[in-house]
């Protein structure tokens, strides 16, 4: 799978296995890696000054070593500079010792904004802070504002995390090998990779097949097939039908947001629930949505009420978390026998800050799933305090710990949204723009995974789907973007799935 992302273990491993396994040599891999970056220079930059090929002493130094030859073969005028030296014998001394160019030590390096510079020091192999003549060389390239392409990763760039450890370069191109890993979409080393080119360099699939990869680019592939398939015997509560609890009179938008979002969506039926003075505001607003008045203590019982509603969405704006708490646990608590899927977001995520054990045990106690929970960073750090304070945790760790904790779907929120399965599954959206940094969008999100839910898609899925969904809405709307344009764009997004007719699902 394409799509899959691969940590730089299993990536050294696919290495090894395809050397070991497939005879096929570590040079071979390197020539083919070192090919595939030269290809980048030259398509985009091959009019530059100068090549200069920033050289480290492993693997991707080997890299840095193979393109600068080729590079060179092609006519255009390189230098390579040497921090350090391969060790004897390695796939990256052979690489080395090919090239027959110039090497200067870094010292020399003095790029200028008609160079093109290659950065090939360090990748997956990187273990610690950058050395300091590194730090000046970087400061160099930065300071010649010259297109950067980066080999694997832009040194510096943790390749499992994403975390700069400090001076990376923002590299135009990023050209890295066989599948991305999750430093290339996980922010900051997203932002720093640039493009992302994925080479083919001859590491075999097969060598995943052992441990299939559990983390993904969140792409429709992966829920495509679990949308649901238009039919003409339909109707509306076979669509499915869901709910959206309603803060009080002065707090009513959210859930109107997110009761719009789960129609939007393709929920057949949706229903507001909230007191008699907030649905008096409601219904002034709405249309096509039923409202249904209760009481908070009696919200549960009104909620089983809802003909065939198999997902309720419980938080935005609600305000009250006395009883966002109690309606929680009552619903997961009977979860088993009703069916019912709670999406709990904003308010009643910061209703559990301080009592999250209540939650995450009842969620335990269901059988199967029937959590999602759509923290942002602030109330991540109120139900995860530990993790989302661990620095040695990159954000896939940290929302797979905490879905495997609360026995929940974590969708945990930002410009690279990870959405998280307890057996260990992650998928890192990309498509998120800065439309959907406005409020009442995390509304909006909440509600199509509502609608998703409602419609009987496995939990993670549909929160994948609804991420990728309201990333596309959000473009579609444009960098001014409201809420309310969010919503109106969710059929585009849809839309946007039947052009990839062959592997994704079809939707009217
Ligand atoms: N067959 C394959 O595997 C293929 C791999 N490929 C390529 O290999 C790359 C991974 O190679 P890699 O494992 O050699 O790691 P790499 O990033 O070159 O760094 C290791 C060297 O840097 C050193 N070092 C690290 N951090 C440092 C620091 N902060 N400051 C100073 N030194 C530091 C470290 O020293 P040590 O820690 O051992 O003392 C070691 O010498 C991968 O990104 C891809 O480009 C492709 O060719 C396809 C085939
Ligand atoms: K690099």
């Amino acid at each position: 799978m394409s799509h899959a992302v691969l940590a730089c273990e299993q990536m050294a491993h696919a290495d090894r296995w395809t050397i070991e396994n497939a005879q096929i040599p570590g040079t071979t891999l390197m020539e083919n890696a070192g090919a595939a970056v030269a290809r980048a220079v030259l398509e985009r930059f091959g009019h530059a000054r100068r090549a200069l090929v920033l050289c480290g002493p492993g693997n991707n130094g080997g890299d840095g070593y193979v393109a600068a030859r080729i590079l060179q073969e092609s006519g255009m005028s390189v230098t390579a500079y040497a921090f350090g030296t391969p060790r004897g014998g390695t796939d990256a001394a052979i690489a080395r010792s090919r090239y027959s160019g110039a090497v200067e030590p870094p010292e020399e390096f003095e790029p200028s904004r008609d160079d093109v510079v290659v950065d090939a020091i360090f990748g997956a192999g990187l273990t610690r802070d950058l050395p300091e003549r590194v730090l000046v060389a970087l400061h160099k390239a930065r300071s010649a504002t010259c297109p950067v392409v980066a080999v694997d990763l832009p040194s510096g760039v943790n390749g499992d995390s994403g975390a700069d450890l400090g001076g990376a370069l923002t590299a135009d191109v990023t050209v890295t090998f066989f599948r991305k890993k999750p430093g290339h979409l996980l922010f900051p080393g997203r932002q720093a990779c640039g493009e992302v080119v994925v080479a083919d360099i001859g590491v075999r699939a097969e060598a995943l097949a052992a441990k299939p990869p559990v983390i993904f680019e969140n792409v429709p592939q992966l829920w495509g097939p679990v949308l649901p398939k238009p039919d003409a015997t339909w109707h509306k509560y076979s669509r499915g039908h869901a709910a959206v609890f309603s803060g009080g009179k002065h707090a009513t938008g959210a859930a109107r947001l997110a009761a719009l979002a789960a129609q939007r969506t393709g929920a057949g039926a949706v229903t507001i629930l909230g007191q008699p003075d907030a649905l008096d505001i409601h219904a002034a607003h709405l249309t096509s949505i039923m409202l249904r008045p209760c009481a908070p203590d009696d919200s549960y019982d009104r909620l089983g009420e809802l003909k065939g509603c198999r997902a309720c969405v419980l938080g935005p704006g609600f305000g009250d978390f006395t009883t966002a708490r109690r309606l929680a646990l009552s619903i997961l608590q009977e979860a088993d026998r009703t069916g019912l899927r709670l999406v709990l977001d904003a308010d009643g995520i910061t209703a559990f800050a301080s009592e999250s054990k209540a939650l995450f045990d009842v969620a335990h106690a269901v059988v199967g799933q029937a959590l999602v929970l759509t923290p942002h960073e602030g109330e991540f750090g109120r139900l995860f305090p530990d993790l989302a304070e661990d620095r040695s945790l990159s954000k896939v760790d940290k929302a797979v710990a905490a879905a495997a904790r609360a026995n929940a779907v974590v969708l945990y929120k930002g410009p690279d949204t990870v959405v998280a399965a307890p057996d260990g599954r992650a998928a890192i959206n990309t498509n998120a723009t800065s439309s959907l940094a406005t409020a009442g969008s995390g509304d909006v999100l909440s509600g199509v995974i509502g609608g998703l839910v409602a419609q009987g898609l496995p939990l993670w899925e549909a929160a994948c789907a609804a991420a990728w969904l309201h990333g596309e809405a959000g473009g579609a709307a444009g960098p001014l973007a409201v809420a309310e344009d969010i919503v109106a764009r969710i059929p585009v997004a849809f839309g946007l799935l039947n052009q990839g007719r062959d592997t994704r699902a079809p939707w009217p």
